[in-house]
């Protein structure tokens, strides 16, 4: 008898159950309510190099997703295709559709400013202005034409506690954000995205600049945060994508091998590409 094909157990892979225990609880996709799916997409960022093929997913409402593989393998490409990030680049061409809540987001009348305060996007590396921590986070109602002091105030605060970061700063609102630790510029970033009450976050690789304490902040406060927002994250740390994600996404080459509730995927690929790279074959 085949153990491998008959052996019921979850596979942990040398990874600490407990880092996965989030994701085994038996999340089931037909259950979830969908918020962007994916159909048929290709990218191209010229006519040689097309980084997506044929990629069909759908991610769901008020949960967290991961998207892992290999460096190259297009997880960036993926997430800034749902803020049109991308055509920003010369020469960038789509296939297929992309839906944010049933909306097409290439559609001819959407408005690109508006779908990127729909879908926020932080970066790998902190990106504060260089003005107050209070300026940072007013940033998005001020352009909105926000202009009462109570109503920024309690903005303001409601944002950098989401972002735990309220007791750290309260004190120092009106103090330079480039002053902040990195730990703190990041949640400060996630707290300027919140602050406009987007749908999506989209989270690019956001604590892989920052030291172990300040990461760990990070993936409490992604998990926090996903009872009010979608949010979309690619790691290059697989302990990550277990601790913090219900589904993830395994990319390879520009094609999605395999999608799943995290525990299941971590524990039971189906894909033999899949349980090669979290097992650290190759990658
Ligand atoms: N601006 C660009 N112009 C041309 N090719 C690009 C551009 N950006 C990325 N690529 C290519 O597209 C493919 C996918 O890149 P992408 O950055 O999405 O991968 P990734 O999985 O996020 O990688 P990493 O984990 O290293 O960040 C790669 O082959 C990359 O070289």
């Amino acid at each position: 008898m085949n153990q491998e094909t008959h052996d019921k157990t979850p596979r942990t892979h040398g990874m600490d159950i407990s880092l996965i225990e989030r994701g085994v609880k038996k999340l089931k996709l037909k259950d979830e309510t969908c918020c962007l799916q994916v159909k048929q997409f290709n990218f191209y960022y010229n006519q040689h190099t097309q980084a997506l093929k044929s990629i069909n997913l759908i991610i769901p409402e008020r949960r967290v997703t991961a998207f892992i593989g290999p460096s190259g393998c297009g997880k960036s490409t993926l997430l800034r295709c749902f803020n049109r990030m991308n055509d920003l680049i010369d020469g960038a061409r789509i296939e297929g559709e992309m839906l944010l809540n049933k909306q097409d987001i290439y559609g001819k009348n959407v408005n690109v400013p508006d779908l990127r305060r729909r879908v926020g996007m932080v970066f790998q590396k902190p990106n504060p202005f260089p003005k107050s921590i209070y300026e940072n986070v007013a940033y998005g109602l001020r352009l909105q034409g926000v202009k009462n002091r109570r109503t920024l105030d309690k903005v303001v605060e409601k944002s950098l506690r989401s972002a735990a970061l309220w007791d750290e700063v309260k004190d120092r609102l009106d103090d330079n954000a480039v002053g902040l630790s990195g730990g703190q510029q990041q949640r400060l970033v996630i707290a300027r995205a919140i602050a406009i009450e987007p749908e999506v976050l989209l989270l690019d690789e956001p604590a892989s600049a920052l030291d172990p304490i300040s990461t760990l902040k990070i993936e409490e406060l992604i998990y926090d945060l996903k009872d009010k927002y979608t949010i979309v994250i690619v790691t290059h740390n697989m302990q990550q994508a277990a601790r913090v994600s219900d589904y993830t996404a395994f990319m390879y080459l520009g094609e999605l091998i395999e999608f799943g509730d995290t525990g299941t995927l971590f524990t039971n690929p189906k894909k033999k590409q899949t349980e090669d790279y979290i097992t650290g074959r190759y990658g």
